[in-house]
C-alpha cells in the first residue's frame, strides 16, 4: 500500500469539479493508496505542505491549475530529495498538462494515472534566484493576467483572457529590450516574450513552436514583434481567437538556450507561471536540469 498526501486548491477552476473530490479519492484508493487528503489553506501551501510533511509520505498528488502545481514543484525543488508529485490538473487553463500525456477527459482516469503512471524528470527555471515551473513572460498577456479578476476567470475561463486581449490589442505598446544569450546579442522592441520550458502557453499548443524537450537542460525564448500595420493587426486577432499561434510565425523570433538575461530600457512586469513575478530591468534566467519528477500518462 503506497501512502498518498493528496493537495488540492478548492478555488482552482470551476466549482464543479469539487462535487467529484469523494470519487478522485475513491479511485485512488481502489489502486491500493491510502490518502491523507489535504485542501491548501492560503496562497503557496501547496509548496509548504510539501515541504511540511512529504518525508511521511511515498507519493504527493496536487490538483489544481497551472498556479497550484508551480507552487508545489517549487516546494519539492526545496527539500533535497524532491517527492515524486503526480498531477490533476482541475484549473483554468491547465497549460502545463500538455506536457503530461494524460487522459484529459475523465477526472476518475486523471486520478488514476496520478497514482500509476510514468514517472519524468524534468527541468525547472530559474529567474534571479527564484525557481518557476513552466513561464516567465512579461508583455502583452501578461498584462492582462493581472488585470483579468480572478472570479471572471474561473466564470468565463479562456473568453476573459481574449476579450481583454482584443479590446486592447491597439494601445500595447512594445518594450525596448536586449537579449543575450552564449556569445549572441539581440536588441529591439518587442510586444511580448517568453522563457518557457513547456509546448503550452497560455491555452496556446504549440507554443513556443518545435515541440521543445522539458529535459534537455535548455530553455525556449520566444519574442513577438511590434503591430506594424493593419495586417499584423488582423493575424495577431486571428492567433488569439483560433488559439494558433503559427498565424504569428512571420511575427515570431525563437531560440533555445541554457542561460539567457534580459535587460529592458525600463522595469517591466514578468508573470512567472502566470502569476505576477515582479518588476524588473535585469533578469537572468537559467536552466536547472533534472530537478523535479512528476508523473506523465506513459
Ligand atoms: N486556500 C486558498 N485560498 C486562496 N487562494 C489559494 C488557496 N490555495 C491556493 N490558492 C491560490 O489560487 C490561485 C489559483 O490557483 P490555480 O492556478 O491552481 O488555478 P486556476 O487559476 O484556476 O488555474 P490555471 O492557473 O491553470 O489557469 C493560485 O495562485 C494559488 O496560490
Amino acid at each position: 500500500m503506497k501512502h498518498v498526501l493528496f493537495i488540492y486548491n478548492r478555488h482552482a477552476g470551476k466549482n464543479k469539479t469539487w462535487a467529484n473530490l469523494s470519487d478522485m479519492i475513491n479511485t485512488m484508493t481502489e489502486q491500493d493508496c491510502l490518502i491523507t487528503a489535504y485542501p491548501t489553506q492560503y496562497r503557496g501551501d501547496a509548496g509548504d505542505a510539501i515541504v511540511r510533511w512529504s518525508s511521511a509520505f511515498d507519493q504527493i498528488v496536487v490538483a489544481g491549475g497551472d498556479g497550484t502545481l508551480s507552487e508545489a514543484i517549487a516546494g519539492a525543488t526545496r527539500l533535497p530529495e524532491p517527492p515524486v508529485i503526480g498531477y490533476i490538473p482541475v484549473g483554468t487553463t491547465n497549460d502545463f498538462s500538455k506536457n503530461l500525456d494524460l487522459p484529459l477527459d475523465k477526472l476518475t482516469e486523471l486520478a488514476a494515472t496520478a497514482v500509476t503512471g510514468v514517472p519524468h524528470t524534468h527541468d525547472l527555471g530559474r529567474f534571479n534566484g527564484r525557481s518557476f515551473l513552466y513561464v516567465a513572460a512579461f508583455g502583452a498577456f501578461t498584462e492582462i493576467a493581472y488585470s483579468t479578476p480572478q472570479k471572471a476567470k474561473n466564470l468565463l475561463g479562456y473568453n476573459a483572457y481574449i476579450l481583454e486581449v482584443v479590446k486592447n490589442l491597439a494601445s500595447i505598446k512594445p518594450y525596448h529590450i536586449k537579449v543575450e544569450w552564449e556569445d549572441q546579442v539581440l536588441e529591439g522592441d518587442y510586444l511580448y516574450g517568453m522563457v518557457s520550458n513547456t509546448t503550452s502557453v497560455g491555452r496556446f499548443r504549440n507554443f513556443p513552436p518545435g515541440n521543445p524537450d522539458l529535459s534537455d537542460g535548455l530553455l525556449e525564448v520566444t519574442l513577438i514583434s511590434p503591430i506594424r500595420d493593419v495586417k499584423d493587426m488582423e493575424e495577431f486577432s486571428r492567433a488569439l481567437l483560433m488559439t494558433d499561434p503559427s498565424i504569428l510565425n512571420s511575427m515570431m523570433t525563437t531560440f533555445s538556450t541554457a542561460k539567457v538575461k534580459i535587460t529592458a530600457a525600463a522595469e517591466l512586469l514578468w508573470t512567472l507561471d502566470g502569476e505576477a513575478g515582479g518588476a524588473h530591468q535585469t533578469v537572468e534566467i537559467e536552466a536547472i536540469p533534472h530537478a523535479y519528477t512528476i508523473i506523465h500518462g506513459k
